[in-house]
């Protein structure tokens, strides 16, 4: 069994600090219950939200100071992390040779950073093919031995990159998001069908609140192999948990074995 919780906030616009006070009372309230959660997710750009004419400011430098600081939490705690994405400036000198990504992060309960995910798949209608350069790689890590992948957001409408992640052997697929409200009902949906597409466990941390004119909806979501919801947050800012047993990937692989009746040679 799996405790995950999916810290589900509002995000103040371009204002790392105070995300990060949010952050750290969130944190404080799911890691003070009786059993403490196995794997923590945030949502897609909790520290500054999409200011994204203000990155050179306020974006991170590879990494950091989130990573520094999530490091600490994860080994302090003894948890995993998936600090849900950030952006994330890279390279020296004069624009040309720096770039903007919209980057994710895993860290394990030792405190070490085992994956760096760069989102593949730029979002037009926030303007990120604009700020952001592009991720080039599937990426799939290791948390306590168990297999698992991240697609950010929009990237949740690409199936063939999602079966990827699959076909590496995730078992489990975390997926930070600020999804707005009016297309809440593919959110749900297209969670549900990655995770009974590919017979894992899907693991969805959406925003709540608005910036500008946008509205988001929270709506976290944990779905199982077999496509059943067992969490479904409302639109509070808050911790939601949940439990995962990780045997039901093999329990549903064995009774649909679409693994093995894929024709890849066919499509
Ligand atoms: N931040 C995002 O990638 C938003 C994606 C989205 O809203 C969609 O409909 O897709």
């Amino acid at each position: 069994m799996l405790k995950i919780s999916v810290l589900q906030m509002d995000v103040v616009y371009g204002e790392p600090e105070e995300n990060r006070k949010k952050v750290e009372k969130l944190l404080k309230e799911a890691l003070k219950v009786k059993v403490k959660p196995d794997i923590i997710l945030l949502p897609e750009m909790w520290n500054t939200g999409y200011a994204l004419e203000r990155l050179s400011d306020i974006a991170d430098r590879e990494g950091n100071p989130t990573i520094d600081w999530m490091k600490k939490v994860a080994k302090e705690n003894r948890i995993n992390i998936i600090a849900g994405s950030i952006a994330d400036i890279r390279g020296e000198g004069s624009d040309e040779v720096k770039r903007v990504y919209n980057t994710a992060y895993a860290i394990n309960r030792s405190g070490e950073v085992v994956a760096r995910y760069d989102k593949v798949h730029r979002f037009r209608l926030m303007n990120e093919e604009k700020y952001f350069s592009p991720g080039e790689k599937v990426v799939t890590f290791e948390l306590d031995g168990i297999k698992c992948g991240i697609a950010i957001c929009y990237d949740i409408r690409f199936p063939e990159f999602i079966r990827k992640i699959a076909l590496l052997g995730a078992q489990i697929l975390f997926v930070p998001a600020q999804w707005p409200k009016p297309r809440e009902m593919h959110w749900r949906l297209l969670n549900i069908v990655r995770a009974i597409e590919n017979q894992f466990f899907v693991v969805g941390a959406n925003r709540v609140g608005r910036e500008g004119k946008a509205e988001f909806p929270g709506c976290s979501i944990v779905v199982d192999p077999w496509g059943e919801v067992l969490l479904e947050a409302d639109e509070r800012e808050g911790v939601f948990e949940a439990v995962i047993d990780l045997s039901a990937v093999e329990q549903v692989r064995k009774r649909i074995p679409i693994f093995e009746d894929r024709r890849p040679d066919v499509y």
